[in-house]
């Protein structure tokens, strides 16, 4: 079983982008076919759970770290909601929210969206994947590999192939802020290295590429773990 987390700057950079979605579905359908694949899809928050964070801090003196996780948590739940409802019959369980509670899951597709303050959808990734034994989190986001540092702000940083977690550590910190745009929150981090996770940091909207993925193909991106 794969768990894929699905970034919201993929699904929603800015509007919700349903071609995209349309494409994604064909993506699963066809890994589907064969009968012993289920996939647990984790949705973030995207350009919504960003405005939003950023409309209430711009209305108080001091943001609190709590309030804007809860309104990023609310954005994810949002668009993991569409996302289960566009991929009805495969998917026919409530969103997850907690993923350490009671999960029903009777489906082909289990969608989950944010949890609770203190980190991103990667960490909810993180814990589905301890949950159902799964050995990989297929991260899917707007960058097509992880660099030595943010290529936004360092020019000469550099793409890799594949990093330990004691690099990909040093690499995004151990702090989290809300909102942060990471490869992979260091909250998932810590707990992906301690579990002895693999991660597969590829380009979302590279469909080709995430069915390589899917059928353990070729593909282009950064391996982090084992
Ligand atoms: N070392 C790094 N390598 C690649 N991208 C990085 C790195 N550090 C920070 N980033 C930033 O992380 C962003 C990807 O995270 P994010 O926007 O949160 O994706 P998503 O919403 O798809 O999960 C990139 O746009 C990039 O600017
Ligand atoms: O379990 C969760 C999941 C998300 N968030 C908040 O919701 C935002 C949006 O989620 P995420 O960063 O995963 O979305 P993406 O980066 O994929 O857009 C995060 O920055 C956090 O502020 C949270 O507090 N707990």
């Amino acid at each position: 079983m794969f768990v894929i987390s699905l970034g919201g700057s993929i699904l929603v950079p800015d509007q919700i982008d349903t071609s995209f979605l349309a494409s994604f579905r064909t993506i699963l359908e066809e890994h589907l076919q064969d009968p012993t694949q289920r996939v647990v899809l984790v949705i973030g928050g995207g350009g919504p759970a960003r405005r939003y964070q950023e409309a209430y801090r711009s209305l108080t003196s001091s943001p609190d770290p709590d309030a804007q996780d809860w309104i990023g948590i609310m954005a994810t739940r949002l668009n993991a909601e569409l996302v289960r409802q566009a991929l009805a019959p495969l998917c026919c369980d409530p969103v997850v929210y907690d993923p350490t509670g009671d999960i029903s899951f009777t489906g082909r597709i289990l969608v989950a969206a944010g949890w609770k303050p203190g980190f991103s959808t990667d960490f909810d990734a993180v814990k589905l994947a301890e949950r159902f034994g799964a050995d990989t989190v297929v991260n899917l986001s707007n960058i097509a590999q992880v660099y030595t540092a943010d290529p936004k702000e360092d020019p000469s940083a550099t793409p890799l192939e594949e990093v330990s977690w004691e690099e990909f550590r040093r690499i995004v910190g151990d702090h989290w802020t809300p909102g942060k745009n990471l490869p992979f929150d260091p909250v998932a981090t810590r707990r992906a290295a301690e579990l002895g996770l693999r991660v597969i940091a590829a380009d979302g909207k590279n469909l080709d590429n995430t069915r390589a993925i899917l059928a353990g193909e070729a593909f282009f991106g950064t391996r982090i773990g084992p």
